[in-house]
């Protein structure tokens, strides 16, 4: 089977972009990314695209209305496709069973339902979107208890491994290609037909095909490892900074070993975005409902040591701010949950900025990429404030890092956006309250400059200002 139209269900982060390069490399493929989002596919549509993403622009401009499409009509795009792909969001549940660990599917069972109402003909069915094991399986139940005549469907798992910031460059170069599907002979050809549609620029020796279950849980297990490489060198940081062990140092003695690699090895405030801390509660739902407690309590402990490592930076501003940040101003700097995107969800800052307003510190948050309403609408969120007027008191937004960080106490460093090396140091220095502190929660200043201009500095998994500091093990 050839596919000639694809029809995305899904104009986010992952739908947006990676439709945005199968046009632009099957330039014979019609594709259709559809939202029931009207605002989200305007902006696909208009001069200012709803996410940024390096290259993302050229590549949009380059296929938009040639064989690029961006419609709100999901049901005619649903009836034209050979091939749908469902990219929609799939949430920690937020209620109900499972409530804060289990995945919420009920986009993609709305997506499935929709499928069976308008389909005409037959179509293969892409689970592109981040799911628990079995989840083809249902979307596999709910198309054929509703098929028509006449109409067949292949349900294919095909997980996305684009990380934003580097979404396109990973869409066009992947590492590798996952499509699972059912162990039959029209399995088969449905895995093939997809595996066309990539060859058109993936080397066929990097599309890995596979039964549908191991191919939904690979895409679980390659984001908790990840995230437990992640956890793994911020616990190390503290071990660190109790020692005068250099966690750079560390994680480059210990990366240098093939096996362990050195990638992901970057000490942090804590890693954030929208899929490591969600698909890894995923997977420890998963493994409690199969009755593995000790291995659901071996992934809990990659998300209890990031939130550790959160709480722990937070504290040790308070700490060095001489225990007290009340009416104190704070400037963070960074927003997003990593450089080059404008993205902020579950991203570190929110969490560093909400404990020190806690404590009553009144923070000037800058960050390059995301706009003040969305950074209002992070910090007044029902999961994170109790009291909207006490954030809008405490809370400014500013556009200019100079401006933020004058007539502060401290300035945060958040994000390792590529803009903070640069600054002129000396500039803010003279513009900041006396004693200046510099809380670097990325590792990316230079530390001995900023000391020799005056500031107290402090960063993750290092003492740069003290000597070896040995605490009993029970006080954190
Ligand atoms: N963001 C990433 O970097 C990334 C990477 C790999 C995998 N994933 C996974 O991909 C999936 C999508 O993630 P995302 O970040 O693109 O989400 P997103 O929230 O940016 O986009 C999802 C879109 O789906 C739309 N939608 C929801 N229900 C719909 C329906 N019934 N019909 C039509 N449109 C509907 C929403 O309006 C939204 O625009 C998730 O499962 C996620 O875990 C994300
Ligand atoms: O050494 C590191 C590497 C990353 N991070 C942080 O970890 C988070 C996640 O970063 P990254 O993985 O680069 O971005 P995501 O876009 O969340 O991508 C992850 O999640 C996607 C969604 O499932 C997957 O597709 C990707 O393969 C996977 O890398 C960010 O806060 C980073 O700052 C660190 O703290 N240290």
């Amino acid at each position: 089977m050839t596919i000639k139209k694809i029809c995305c269900i899904g104009a986010g982060y992952v739908g947006g972009p990676t439709c945005s390069v199968i046009a632009y490399k099957c330039p014979s493929i019609q594709v259709t990314v559809v939202d029931i989002s009207k605002e989200r596919i305007a902006q696909w549509n208009s001069d200012k695209l709803p996410i940024f993403e390096p290259g993302l622009e050229d590549i949009v401009k380059e296929c938009r209305g040639r064989n690029l499409h961006f419609s709100a009509d999901v049901d005619t795009g649903i009836r034209d496709a050979d091939l749908i792909i469902i990219s929609v969001n799939t949430p920690t549940k937020m209620y109900g069973l499972g409530k804060g660990r289990a995945a919420d599917l009920k986009y993609i069972e709305a997506c499935a339902r929709r499928i069976a109402e308008v389909a005409q003909k037959s179509k293969i069915v892409v689970e592109k979107s981040t799911v628990p094991v079995k989840a083809a399986e249902s979307i596999t139940d709910i198309l054929k208890a509703n098929v028509k005549p006449g109409v067949k469907y292949q349900v294919l798992s095909n997980p996305e491994f684009l990380a934003e910031g580097t979404a396109i460059k990973d869409l066009l170069e992947p590492d590798r290609v996952l499509i699972g599907g059912e162990q039959s002979v029209e399995g088969h050809e449905a895995v093939k037909a997809l595996s066309c549609v990539y060859q058109n620029w993936v080397p066929k020796e990097k599309i890995i095909t596979m039964n549908t279950w191991s191919s939904e849980l690979s895409k679980l297990a390659a984001n908790a490892f990840l995230a437990q490489k992640i956890s793994s060198i911020n616990a190390m940081s503290a071990v660190c900074e109790a020692t005068g062990a250099d966690v750079n140092e560390v994680a480059h003695a210990v990366g240098t070993d093939s096996r362990i690699g050195n990638k992901f090895l970057k000490a942090s405030v804590g890693f954030g975005g929208s899929c490591f801390q969600k698909d890894v509660l995923n997977l420890v739902y998963l493994c409690e409902c199969l009755n593995l407690h000790e291995v659901a309590v071996y992934w809990q402990q990659v998300i209890t040591i990031n939130e550790y490592q959160r709480r722990r930076f937070s504290n040790r501003i308070i700490e060095c701010l001489f225990n007290t940040v009340t009416n104190k101003k704070i400037a963070i700097f960074g927003f997003a949950f990593k450089k080059d995107t404008g993205d902020t969800r579950e991203s570190a800052a929110i969490y560093v900025s909400k404990y020190l307003m806690e404590e009553g510190a009144n923070i000037r948050i800058y960050d390059p990429k995301v706009e003040k309403d969305q950074i209002i609408s992070e910090m007044t969120h029902p999961n994170m404030c109790e009291d909207k007027e006490r954030v809008s008191e405490l809370l400014t937004v500013c556009e200019d890092p100079y401006v933020a960080a004058a007539g502060t106490h401290a300035l945060v460093i958040c994000t390792e956006w590529d803009e903070f090396v640069t600054l002129d140091y000396k500039k803010i220095y003279d513009s900041m309250l006396k004693p200046a502190f510099v809380f670097d929660g990325r590792l990316i200043l230079n530390h001995q400059e900023l000391i020799d201009l005056g500031f107290h500095v402090e960063t993750i998994g290092k003492r740069l200002n003290r000597g070896i500091v040995y605490r009993p093990a029970s006080s954190t």
